[in-house]
């Protein structure tokens, strides 16, 4: 088998999707995307493909080992998620020609469904109540909202009370009845997150995610030693050479690689086998479409310690578009007690309407983040 095209498309919400041919007429999808860099990404899937048109797209080991260290600089949001999408796309189609759901090649299923969490309250975390009441009805019981609003280096006393109040008001209303994990979003600092933990320990979050920014990680297992918090992050780091440091420095209780940012389901699988060896529990980033969804899953299937499953449904972000709108099996993606069952479809498990995804991608706009600014006129970390 040849790879004889590869194609991208640029759709609302924010997501690209890369579907990749091939002369036997099996065509695998994949979900490269940097929220709010699509273009940058997309010119590195280009380049990338140079590698791969006229290559056997069954030899993924290989193809990742080419494009990770064939162009000398490797690493970073950018190259790492070009080869995450490329990488699902090749196991999508691998899948489709043995017959099987990826999961089936990476060694069977570890569980029979996986757990799964919803966002509550948007950028600005409001509404939270509200949120949480509306999910619980359909089943859903595990939650994740923005820990607090930008933050200075160092704020006020009443900018910590405004962060703990609405945590308090949440058990005030649901009691344990439900799980929630803090997201600081990388908005606080690392004297801040000392201060934000020790008043957030008494309402027992089920995590606090990204305490501090990716690269003031030396900070988490200082952190962690004043917390009995299980500290998680992940998102923003792109492969097992940026984890292991992670591990080795311990004081991460969870690992969130993003399967679209973190090398794809080869990368994020031995990411995962690292981190049972530290006995840190897996809980993939996915606030984005349904093939990162699907290729997430498949990694969780696989992985003793997957605990937890992102998805986006409802997501502040997902306007334009919803989690399902480009899928075909939506059926596959049913969300039962709060869990999904194992994709049962050949691949990755997600039938895109590819009508739909080339309609969508007609003069979509380009997805950026806001640019947030403290009261003094400096940038505020979104
Ligand atoms: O889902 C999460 O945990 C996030 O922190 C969302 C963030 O990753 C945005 O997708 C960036 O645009
Ligand atoms: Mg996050």
């Amino acid at each position: 088998m040849k790879i004889t095209k590869l194609t991208l498309y640029r759709v609302p919400p924010r997501w690209m999707f890369l579907k990749i041919e091939t002369d036997e007429g099996i065509t695998g999808w994949g979900e490269p995307v940097i929220e709010g860099r699509a273009r940058t990404v997309e010119a590195a899937v280009q380049e990338l493909s140079e590698y791969l048109v006229g290559q056997d797209p069954l030899r993924i080991n290989d193809l990742w080992q080419v494009m990770y260290r064939g162009g000398f600089y490797r690493g970073g949001a950018i190259l790492m998620s070009a080869i995450a999408g490329i990488d699902q796309a090749l196991w999508d189609i691998k899948g489709k020609a043995l017959g099987v759901p990826v999961y089936q090649l990476l060694g069977g299923l570890v569980r029979e469904r996986m757990k799964m969490y919803s966002w509550v309250g948007g950028d600005r975390p409001a509404d939270v109540i509200a949120g949480i009441h509306t999910l619980r009805e359909i089943g859903i019981h595990t939650f994740k909202m923005n820990g607090t609003e930008e933050l200075s280096i160092v704020d006020s006393a009443r900018a910590v009370d405004a962060a703990v109040a609405r945590v308090a008001q949440i058990r005030d209303t649901f009691g344990f009845d439900i799980e929630f994990g803090l997201d600081f979003h990388g908005r606080v600092s690392a004297p801040m997150a000392k201060v934000l933990l020790r008043e957030l320990e008494p309402y027992r979050p089920l995590f606090v995610e990204e305490p501090v920014l990716a690269e003031q990680a030396e900070y988490y297992p200082r952190l962690a030693a004043g917390t009995a918090i299980p500290l998680a992050a992940g998102e923003r780091m792109y492969s097992r050479f940026e984890f292991k440091h992670v591990f080795q420095a311990g004081g991460i209780a969870i690992v969130q690689p993003d399967l679209s940012h973190a090398g794809g389901i080869t990368e994020c699988v031995k990411i995962a086998a690292m981190a049972e060896a530290y006995d840190v529990a897996l809980a993939p980033h996915c606030p984005l479409g349904p093939v990162a969804l699907a290729a997430c899953l498949q990694v969780d299937f696989v992985s003793h310690n997957a605990v937890l499953q992102e998805q986006s449904m409802g997501i502040h972000y997902n306007r334009g578009a919803e989690l399902l709108d480009y899928v075909i099996n939506k059926e596959d993606f049913q969300i039962v007690d709060g869990y999904f069952a194992p994709l049962p479809q050949p691949g990755l498990g997600v039938i895109v309407d590819e009508e739909r995804v080339i309609a969508a991608s007609q003069g979509v706009t380009d997805w950026r983040n806001p640019l947030w600014r403290h009261p003094d006129g400096s940038v505020a970390e979104w």
